[in-house]
């Protein structure tokens, strides 16, 4: 179930370096967001808060709430395991276990969440899963055949595919598509259109097109330089970002005159 997501004043620290100040965003469930902005403005490191992975590094800290459908995934006693299984990620670069098969590869995360499934349960995730991800007519004949051998754009949707099995409500893509080839990419952004009837997704891109094609509302960015925090500039509508934006460094950057 897609959930929407309120933060509030969130300071974002790698131990005492303040890397991201005082993001208060509303991002609505069935939607697409995108983070654009210049390199080092802190896209990856707000958007690693949001399922908690930010902490997993050693004194990395958030401070200002996180809700998710209104609880606070930062609360005392919130399991962050639990909170990753309920927000899905999926990275720049595809990380299919290599030796694992497609099947165990689709299954992966819903086994390590502990799930005990049955035969015939398994593999209603894995068809269905494979067919939310768009890749269940390239690989339905050799699913016992290792990840790695699917092209790099059929090992992304294979990872789209790992999260969607967990049933998460939100996912988070890092620059999905940054090392996938022009047609994976139209693929994957296909696929990340689709997945907004059922789940919240956020979007890091460099790319400002990719914004425009996939995204429902855009959120902008920007450092005023080096090791003074990133801040969240303007967040509004994609079109009013990309064609009528209310501030001159978000205009400058969407047009491509810095970044
Ligand atoms: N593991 C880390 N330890 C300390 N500082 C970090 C770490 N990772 C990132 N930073 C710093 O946090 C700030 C934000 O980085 P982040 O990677 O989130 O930016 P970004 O907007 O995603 O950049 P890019 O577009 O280049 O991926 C930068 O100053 C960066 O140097």
């Amino acid at each position: 179930m897609s959930k929407r997501i309120d933060v509030d004043d969130l300071n974002v620290y790698y131990s005492k370096f303040l890397a991201v100040e005082g993001v208060s965003i509303t991002i609505e469930p069935r939607s697409v967001t995108a983070f654009i902005g210049p390199s080092g403005c802190g896209k990856t490191t707000f958007l690693r808060t949001i399922n908690r992975m930010h902490e997993v590094l050693p004194g990395a800290h958030v401070q200002g709430k996180m809700l998710l459908d209104g609880d606070d995934i930062y609360a005392a006693g919130v399991d962050p395991v639990t909170v990753r299984s309920q927000v899905g990620m999926v990275f720049q670069r595809p990380n299919p276990f290599p030796t694992m098969s497609i099947r165990d590869n689709v299954l992966a995360g819903v086994k390590l969440n502990g799930k005990r499934l049955g035969k015939r349960a398994e593999e209603e995730i894995v068809e269905t899963s494979l067919r939310g991800a768009n890749l269940w007519n390239e690989v339905k004949d050799r699913l016992d055949k290792p990840g790695s051998g699917l092209s790099g754009g059929q090992q992304q949707r294979l990872c789209i595919a790992r999260t969607i099995a967990v049933q998460p409500d939100v996912i988070l893509m890092d620059e999905p598509c940054s090392a996938l080839d022009p047609i994976s990419t139209l693929a994957v952004e296909d696929l990340i259109n689709e997945l907004k009837e059922k789940y919240t997704v956020v979007i890091v891109t460099h790319n400002m097109q990719q914004a425009a094609r996939v995204s429902d509302k855009t959120a902008f960015f920007n450092i005023a330089g080096t090791g003074k925090p990133g801040k969240l500039i303007e967040y509004n509508d994609t079109k009013t970002i990309f064609n009528n934006p209310s501030v001159k460094a978000t205009e400058d950057y969407v047009s491509g005159r810095f970044g």
